[in-house]
């Protein structure tokens, strides 16, 4: 399998600076192991917007939401392009918001096919604008994959130009709905506001949680879990580093969640989805080395991740 490792550097769809370093912090961890994986695949950057951040006028509830659409649109291009010449693209990113460029991506590259999305993170991300309580775009991927605004959970007034901005959003490569919210399955949700728990609800998405995984066994639950996604034509990973225990591993992203996964649970996790054959795309988001005090902790933990679970993308045909 012809592996893309494709750099998206980008923090602008989170509340605190950092990210968009986080994959460089990963290329580190690689270079004081003495690993030669950033320098055995090949990459790309994508163009980033990070200077917007010095923008103060931002709409409040999807702050910097133009440079956002741009970065998820540029995102979605790398993507498609990687995936229609057969690679398989690990998209390394910076905040979460990229997800809906690679989810669009992924739609772009397959578009009659039914796209399943394994959401491994402690937050659900699926706020609008409507329902964010923050206005950072991290907390609202999955809502525009979906085109699900939650209007019935609404606290926010939205301006005219937000809105038509979060339109396009929701209209990258393919107009409208990019996953159904039966396709998709979150992993170690835990941190969730109202909106979102009604949204989750009312879609019925299911949600294995830290302990049920442990109860039930991590074997069990992906197995049911794929069993759920039996209808979906291709599947994307989507690994958020605050997924895993705070506590436990390290504070180095920006908004941490304790009572999480450890990293072996988590290679388990991914590595028995590739293992299903039907993974075109993982992509690993929110490492923040600004804020770790464990020295360069989640990134080393990250990068372990991801030479364990590339071991398993090599082994597709
Ligand atoms: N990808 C993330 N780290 N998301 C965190 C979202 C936190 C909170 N739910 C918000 O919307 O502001």
């Amino acid at each position: 399998m012809a592996i893309k490792i494709i750099k998206n550097r980008s923090d602008i769809g989170a509340g605190t600076r950092g990210s968009d370093m986080g994959v460089d912090a990963m290329e580190i961890a690689a270079i004081n192991k003495t690993s030669e994986y950033f320098s055995k695949y090949e990459f790309e950057d994508v163009l980033t917007e990070n200077e917007s951040i010095y923008n103060k006028v931002n709409n409040s509830f999807a702050k910097r939401i133009s440079s956002v659409l741009n970065q998820c649109t540029r995102l979605s291009n790398h993507v498609k392009v990687n995936l229609r010449q057969k690679n398989f693209p690990i998209v390394l990113s910076g905040d979460h918001s990229s997800a809906l460029g690679t989810i669009s991506g992924v739609k772009g590259a397959f578009p009659n096919q039914r796209v399943g999305v394994v959401w491994i993170d402690a937050h659900a991300d699926i706020h609008s604008p409507y329902t964010s309580p923050s206005g950072n775009i991290h907390g609202m991927p999955l809502a525009a994959a979906l085109s699900e605004d939650n209007l019935e959970a609404q606290i926010n007034e939205v301006s005219r130009e937000t809105a038509d901005l979060w339109e396009r959003m929701k209209n990258i490569e393919v107009p409208g709905t990019k996953v159904l919210a039966e396709d998709i399955v979150y992993f170690g949700v835990r941190d969730t506001e109202e909106p979102e728990d009604k949204q989750i609800e009312k879609l019925d998405i299911k949600n294995y949680m830290v302990a049920e995984v442990r109860y039930r066994g991590l074997e069990v639950c992906v197995n049911e879990a794929l069993e759920r996604l039996s209808d979906c034509d291709v599947i994307y990973i989507s690994f958020d580093v605050d997924s895993m225990d705070c506590d436990m591993i390290s504070y180095g992203t920006g908004t941490p969640v304790p009572k999480g996964f450890d990293q072996y649970e988590i290679i388990q996790i991914i590595n028995k989805i590739i293992q299903s054959k039907k993974v075109v795309c993982v992509e690993f988001v929110e490492v923040n080395p600004l804020l770790d005090f464990k020295g360069n902790k989640m990134a080393e933990t990250a990068f372990e991740v991801l030479e364990e679970i590339t071991k398993e993308i090599e082994k597709l045909p």
